[in-house]
């Protein structure tokens, strides 16, 4: 197979360490350069902490992407940073896996139709790990038979973005295939602002923030006498780490924009 040229911007942060460790045992990957917010002109290996890896730190993507030869941008930053970098690296020609979260709608049809129209393959997946991929089909599925639901997602209290990209994409599939209802008494009030969570379409989100937490999502559905709870926990960032090979391989066979890792899975 051939070894594809990855630019990894965000080396220092809890995903982007893990990224590092992957790219080092993984024959076919091989690290050409990094984006950081400070750093500049030092290399991987010389930053403490990190991997071995000889490729050149660079504090801003577009010098990196004028600098290197990469097939492919891995951006596990802040939704702030990884809009601009999927934008910059579309300019560049460039391939993205975009790990980080934070996307509104309108900005993923944006790019989607950037991605097309320049041709550019761009993987955008709000959670890389293969059991939370299965927990959104199955709960794509069981809102075919339950129209009642409501998503808890919880995570690390470092987390910047509500709700989750995961809790987003989960929704986003639900409404596939769940005929809307508002749920719910058509009367409740909220006597504290905030309670009922966020309501798209009557399903209501809730996000949990707490430290000690990684990554999880529970699905609820009610139906009469009767309630089904779908669960996915990430207890650390390896789960992760499949998911990303696999996009960072796929998204070389690929010129448009995919939302979401249950499109490449077999
Ligand atoms: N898709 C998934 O499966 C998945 C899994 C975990 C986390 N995430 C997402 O990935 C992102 C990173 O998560 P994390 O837990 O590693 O966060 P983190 O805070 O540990 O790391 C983010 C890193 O980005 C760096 N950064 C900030 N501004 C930058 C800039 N201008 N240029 C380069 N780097 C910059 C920070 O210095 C930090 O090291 C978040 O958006 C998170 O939601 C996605
Ligand atoms: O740690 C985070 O932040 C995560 N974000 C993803 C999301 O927003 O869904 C999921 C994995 C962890």
């Amino acid at each position: 197979m051939k070894t594809i040229a990855v630019v990894l911007a965000g080396p220092r942060g809890r995903m982007g360490q893990e990224a590092l460790r992957l790219i080092e045992r993984t024959p076919n990957l091989q690290l050409v350069g990094a984006v950081d917010r400070v750093n500049g002109g030092k290399r991987i290996a010389d930053i403490a902490g990190l991997p071995a890896l000889d490729a050149p730190v660079y504090e801003d993507l577009a010098q990196c992407l004028q600098e290197v030869q990469a097939d492919v941008l891995l951006d596990l930053t802040t939704p702030e940073i990884g809009k601009k970098h999927v934008h910059i690296a579309m300019q560049h020609g460039v391939r993205s896996v975009i790990g980080t979260t934070g996307f509104t709608e309108a900005e993923l049809q944006d790019l989607t139709h950037t991605a097309k129209e320049r041709g550019i393959g761009t993987i955008i997946a709000p959670n890389f790990a293969v059991g939370a991929v299965l927990m959104m089909k199955f709960a794509q599925m069981a809102a075919k038979y339950f129209q009642d639901v409501e998503v808890i997602e919880l995570h690390h209290d470092q987390k910047l973005d509500a709700p989750s990209g995961t809790a987003m994409k989960t929704v986003d599939l639900i409404r596939t295939a769940r005929t809307p209802k508002q749920q719910g008494h058509p009367n409740e009030t909220e006597t504290w602002t905030g309670a009922r969570g966020a309501n798209v379409d009557g399903i209501h989100v809730h996000s949990v923030r707490l430290p000690g937490l990684v990554a999880h999502q529970e699905v609820l559905f009610g139906g009469d006498g009767q309630m089904l709870t779908i669960r996915h926990d990430s207890f650390n960032r390896a789960s992760f780490m499949s998911g990303v090979k696999l996009a960072i391989e796929t998204v070389m066979q690929l010129d448009t924009l995919v939302y979401g890792l249950e499109n490449i899975m077999d």
